[in-house]
C-alpha cells in the first residue's frame, strides 16, 4: 500500500491495483459484479456473441428488477413490450455460466440495490460494480461501489478487472444533529440543491461527520444512493459496528471465525488524520428541513413550504422546469394536489422506510382519487413488512401492495401513472416522463409521501390532521 496518510477510497483502491498502465490509468481487481435483467442481459449476450466466458461466476450476482411487473401473481409477461425477452435471455445466460441469479420466484429477488446488502454481497473493503447508475448507494457499507456501462460490465464478466483512472476524492462533512421528522432523504436533497447536480462530477464522495455516523445503515443507503445525483464517481462511509452488525449473518458474508478477522481488517477502513481531499464541503444538519422538488432535476429541491425561485422563469434550466411541471415560481409546491404517490425504489423501499411511512398512514385514508402505491425493495422486505402487518395498514389505508421491483420508479415502456399526473415519489429522480409519459413527480421521502396521500396534496407530516 501507498504511504502517508490516506483516505479511505485511496485504501480500497490501492488494495485492488492490479497495475498502472503508462497512460496513468490502472487496472483495478473486482470482487463483485451484479446484473439485472435490462443492462446485465446485454453484457452477457455481447459477452457470449465474442466467444468469451464468464472468469468468476461465483462472484457475479443477476436479478430480476427492471423490467419485471410488480402485480401480485406475475409470470415473465411484462407490460414492457419486448420485456420477456430481457427476462428470458438474462435468466438462460446465467444459467449457462454459472451465475447465481435471484429470479422472479426467488425469495432473494429484488432491486439491485436492495438485495446486495441484504444478501452480504457488499462487504467493507470490497470492490463491486454494476451496469446501473445508482450502484453507489452500496458504498453505505465501507466498500467502493459505482456504476458502469454494459460493455465495461461485459470486460468485468470475462476478466474480474477494469482499466479506470482513480477519481479525486470528495469529503462531505456533514456535523450536528437532523431536526425531529428530518430524514436521510430530506438531508440528501439539501445537499444536492446545495452542490447542485454536477456538484460531485466524477469524484468519489466520503460522507463523513457525526450526522452521518448517527444513521441507521438504511439511512447510510439512502444518502449515498442519492449522490448519484451530484454525477460522483461513488460514495462511501466508513464502516463502524452499526455495518458490522447489520452484515452479520447475511448468506454472503464472512462468518465465525473469518468473520472476526474481517472485522479486524475492516476497522482500518477510514480516512487517516490529516489526508489532503481534493475538494471539501461541510454542512450543518441542524439547517436541514423536510424537502421536495419542484422541478426536473434533484437540484430542483427546497423546504416544504418554501416557494419555488421567483426568478425561475428568467433561468433557462429553471424556465422549463417551471412550465413542465405546471408550478408558479415564487409560489411553494406544497398544497399542490396530487394525483398520485409512490413509495418504493432503491433509495426508499426498505423495511425502515415502510415502517415510518406505515405510521403515518396507520388509522388513515389516501385522499379520494390519488393513485396510492407501495412497492417493497425485494421479496425479503415484503416478507418482513407482511410479518409485521404493515401490509395491512398500506392496504387499509388504500395503497395498492405489491410485489418488490423498479417498477414506477422508472417508466421503461410498462407500467405508468397517467398523462401530467403529478406524483409525490420516495424515488431519486424526476426527471420528465421517469414515470410514465408527461408524469410530474416531486421527490421527497416516505413520509412526506405517506402524508401528501392522506390529504390529497403535497404535504408535510404535521400538516395531516390527528
Ligand atoms: C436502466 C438503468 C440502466 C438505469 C440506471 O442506470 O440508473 C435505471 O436504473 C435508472 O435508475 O435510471
Ligand atoms: S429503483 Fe429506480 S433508481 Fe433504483 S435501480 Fe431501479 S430504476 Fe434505477
Amino acid at each position: 500500500m501507498t504511504e502517508g496518510p490516506l483516505t479511505l477510497a485511496e485504501k480500497i483502491w490501492s488494495a485492488h491495483r492490479v497495475m498502472t498502465l503508462e497512460s496513468g490509468a490502472e487496472v483495478i481487481a473486482i470482487d463483485r459484479l451484479l446484473l439485472h435483467e435490462r443492462t446485465g442481459g446485454v453484457a452477457l449476450k455481447s459477452l457470449e456473441e465474442a466467444g468469451r466466458t464468464v472468469m468468476h461466476p461465483s462472484r457475479v450476482f443477476a436479478t430480476m428488477d427492471h423490467i419485471v411487473d410488480t402485480f401480485p401473481g406475475r409470470t415473465d409477461k411484462t407490460l414492457m413490450p419486448t420485456g420477456t425477452a430481457f427476462i428470458v435471455s438474462t435468466r438462460e445466460s446465467a444459467k449457462r455460466h454459472g451465475i447465481t441469479l435471484f429470479d422472479i420466484d426467488d425469495p432473494r429477488q429484488g432491486i439491485v440495490h436492495v438485495v446486495s446488502p441484504e444478501q452480504g454481497i457488499i462487504l467493507p473493503g470490497a470492490i463491486l460494480v454494476c451496469p446501473d447508475s445508482h450502484t453507489c448507494t452500496q458504498g453505505a457499507f465501507g466498500g467502493l461501489a459505482w456504476g458502469i456501462g454494459s460493455s465495461e460490465a461485459e470486460h468485468v464478466l470475462a476478466t474480474m478487472t477494469l482499466r479506470m483512472n482513480r477519481p479525486p476524492d470528495m469529503r462531505v462533512t456533514i456535523d450536528g444533529v437532523l431536526g425531529e421528522g428530518v430524514t436521510a432523504k430530506d438531508l440528501a436533497l439539501h445537499l444536492i440543491a446545495a452542490l447542485g447536480s454536477n456538484g460531485a462530477k466524477g469524484h468519489i464522495i466520503e460522507f463523513a461527520g457525526s450526522a452521518v455516523r448517527a444513521l441507521d445503515m438504511e439511512a447510510r443507503m439512502t444518502l449515498c444512493n442519492m449522490a448519484t445525483e451530484m454525477a460522483c464517481a461513488g460514495a462511501v462511509i466508513a464502516p463502524d459496528d452499526k455495518t458490522f452488525d447489520w452484515l452479520e449473518g447475511r448468506p454472503y458474508a464472512p462468518k465465525g471465525e473469518v468473520r472476526e478477522q474481517a472485522i479486524a481488517a475492516w476497522r482500518a477502513l477510514y480516512s487517516d488524520e490529516g489526508v489532503v481531499f481534493a475538494t471539501e464541503h461541510r454542512f450543518d444538519a441542524a439547517e436541514v428541513r423536510p424537502m421536495v422538488t419542484w422541478g426536473n432535476s434533484p437540484q430542483h429541491a427546497a423546504p416544504l413550504g418554501a416557494p419555488v425561485p421567483a426568478d425561475a422563469l428568467s433561468k433557462a434550466d429553471q424556465q422549463r422546469a417551471v412550465e413542465y411541471m405546471a408550478v408558479t415560481p415564487g409560489e411553494p409546491v406544497a398544497g399542490l394536489p396530487i394525483d398520485a404517490a409512490f413509495i418504493g425504489s432503491c433509495t426508499n423501499s426498505r423495511i425502515s422506510d415502510l415502517r415510518r411511512a406505515a405510521a403515518i398512514l396507520k388509522g388513515r385514508k389516501v385522499a379520494e382519487g390519488v393513485k396510492a402505491i407501495c412497492v417493497p425493495g425485494s421479496t425479503q422486505v415484503k416478507a418482513a413488512a407482511e410479518a409485521e402487518g404493515l401490509h395491512e395498514v398500506f392496504l387499509e389505508a388504500g395503497f395498492e401492495w405489491r410485489e418488490a421491483g423498479c417498477s414506477m420508479c422508472f417508466f421503461a415502456g410498462g407500467e405508468s401513472f397517467a398523462p401530467e399526473a403529478r406524483v409525490i415519489s420516495s424515488t431519486n429522480r424526476n426527471f420528465e416522463s421517469r414515470q410514465g409519459p408527461n408524469t410530474r413527480t416531486h421527490l421527497a421521502s416516505p413520509e412526506t409521501v405517506a402524508a401528501s396521500a392522506i390529504a390529497g396534496r403535497i404535504a408535510l407530516v404535521s400538516e395531516i390532521a390527528a
